[in-house]
């Protein structure tokens, strides 16, 4: 299935063995580049269309940023465990309800701010003291209008700004919206969570886009037996090399060579590169001829965030029986929380989800010094925490293989380089959470870019072979982005 890099190679279709025997003359092939949600779902389709795929995935596990860990005995999810909008718009949906896997719904609410309905938070100061339930609300509905007003200074200026700047203005206009005391902690702690959803902290958030993907209907549910049973039915039957790291990517007129970190060589029609946006900005991976200028700088320009997961188990449940406990501060990012899984799941779990610069921070720590800060934070509300038995700690941003945990809109960027990360540059396609314009950063977005780069790129293929009787629409979304004509003489 693989060609020695010295081996003579033909780029007319199928994967070259070592000594250069084709396994099937004339057979229409690709390579997807990463086992993740995107790269599952258009390999699972390439394969259903009958074109020969191969997947090639650097880390010596399937799933990506979807990573279900069995080791306290049960699942826990260390990547995603939300399906955004719980209804039967999610392209997801389909697929999640075949395999009778069970969700548990956070929040009925379709706003990207609130994956947890505000009744089922309990919040405490620092000193252990819990914030009344009605100064919770309070706090919530104020935030409801700063947001509102936000969008106000939003059409005031042409110029982009980032959140935190826009939250000073309302705050200069509006003095008595900045809160006082206890509420301010509270509101402080509204902004932590709106940081949690982008990963990304309100100074580097876009006012003119922060808003601007599709909400689903249906709110919040999480994935109460991980998410990997869901990967695990896309790659079934599809040839997945594991502990494969692509390092180059040649695209001929009539195919692609794709080379291996130790320098194996893969040839095929066509290529699908479904790598995390951090790993396409750190350019470990070398496109030839160069990718066209438009492409460099959408991956240059979109914003990728850091969130991180710590897992701690405990031998017994001695918190509120409420979803999410949380840790107000004088600044979002002293706030902390904890998705408490017992209620979702029945096991005695907390997971405490630093993002932003705290979650980069906290990633310079070991592994222990990181979950003795997650169990620290606990006890400044539960003084009478009992020490976890067991912890998992994830390092999306530094884990090579990743590079950040998920994309979003930086200040003064266009929201349409989703799109422009997506269109492919000839045979070589593009998929990946970062690459959906309607839903950026989730695991849905992943999903359907697959299927979409798998269709486009099956046409293509089909194309070469002149076997495309019938073109069908596109599935997935549409964008408004419209990519110079790659021409290569001028
Ligand atoms: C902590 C956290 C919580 C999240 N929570 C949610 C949630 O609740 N709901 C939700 O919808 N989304 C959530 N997300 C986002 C979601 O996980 C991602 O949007 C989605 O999984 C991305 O899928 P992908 O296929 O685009 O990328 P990935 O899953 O990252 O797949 C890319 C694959 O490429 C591989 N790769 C990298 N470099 C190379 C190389 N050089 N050669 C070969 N292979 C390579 C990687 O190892 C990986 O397997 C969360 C993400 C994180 C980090």
């Amino acid at each position: 299935m693989e060609s020695s890099n010295k081996s003579n190679r033909q780029l007319n279709g199928g994967f070259c063995y070592p000594n250069g025997v084709k396994r099937q003359a004339r057979s229409p092939s690709a390579i997807v580049i990463g086992a993740g949600m995107a790269g599952m779902a258009a390999a699972h389709a390439l394969h259903e269309a009958s074109i020969q795929v191969m997947v090639l995935e650097s880390r010596d596990r399937i799933g990506g940023r979807v990573h279900t860990d069995y080791s306290f005995g049960f699942p826990v999810d260390l990547g995603a465990s939300w399906l955004h909008g719980v209804s039967k718009e999610n392209p997801l949906a389909p697929l999640i309800s075949r395999l009778g896997l069970p969700l548990y719904r956070t929040s009925g609410d379709n706003s990207v701010l609130y994956d947890h309905d505000l009744e089922s938070y309990a919040l405490f100061d620092m000193d252990g003291r819990q914030v009344p339930q009605e100064l919770v609300t309070k706090v919530g509905e104020a935030f409801e209008l700063i947001l509102q007003e936000a969008n106000k200074v939003r059409k005031e200026h042409t110029e982009d700004m980032s959140m935190s700047r826009a939250f000073s203005i309302i705050f200069e206009r509006r003095p008595e919206l900045r809160l006082e005391g206890l509420e301010h902690k509270v509101l402080q702690w509204y902004i932590c969570r709106m940081e949690g959803w982008f990963a990304s902290d309100a100074d580097t958030i876009s006012l003119k886009s922060w808003d601007q993907a599709d909400l689903l209907p249906g709110g919040h549910g999480l994935m109460v037996r991980g998410y990997l049973p869901v990967i695990n039915t896309l790659a079934k039957g599809i040839d997945i090399r594991l502990n494969h790291r692509v390092t180059k990517i040649v695209r001929h007129y009539n195919g692609v060579m794709v080379t291996v970190e130790d320098g194996t060589t893969f040839v095929a029609d066509a290529v699908i590169v479904a790598v995390p946006l951090g790993v396409l900005k750190a350019k470990t991976i070398k496109f030839e001829p160069k990718l066209p200028e438009w492409k460099e700088a959408a991956i240059d320009d979109l914003g990728v965030g850091i969130e991180n997961k710590i897992i701690l188990h405990f031998d017994k449940v001695f918190w509120p029986n409420v979803e999410f406990l949380g840790v107000v501060a004088v600044t979002s990012y002293g706030c902390s929380y904890f998705l408490n899984l017992h209620k979702a799941t029945g096991y005695p779990v907390l997971v405490y989800m630093p993002a932003g610069q705290l979650a980069r921070d906290i990633e310079k720590l070991s592994d222990e010094a990181a979950a003795e800060f997650a169990f620290m934070q606990l006890k400044l509300i539960l003084p009478e925490a009992s020490a976890p038995i067991q912890r998992l700690v994830s390092r999306w941003g530094s884990d090579i293989n990743t590079l950040g945990s998920y994309s979003y809109d930086a200040v003064g960027k266009a929201h349409d380089l989703y799109e422009r990360l997506r269109v492919p540059v000839d045979n070589v396609f593009f998929a990946g959470e970062a690459t959906s314009m309607s839903y950026p950063g989730s695991l849905h977005g992943a999903f359907a870019t697959g299927q979409m780069a798998a269709e486009d790129c099956r046409m293509r293929v089909l194309e070469r072979y002149g076997e495309l009787e019938l073109f069908q629409p596109v599935m997935g979304e549409e964008g408004g982005f419209y990519a110079p004509l790659l021409i290569t003489r001028l």
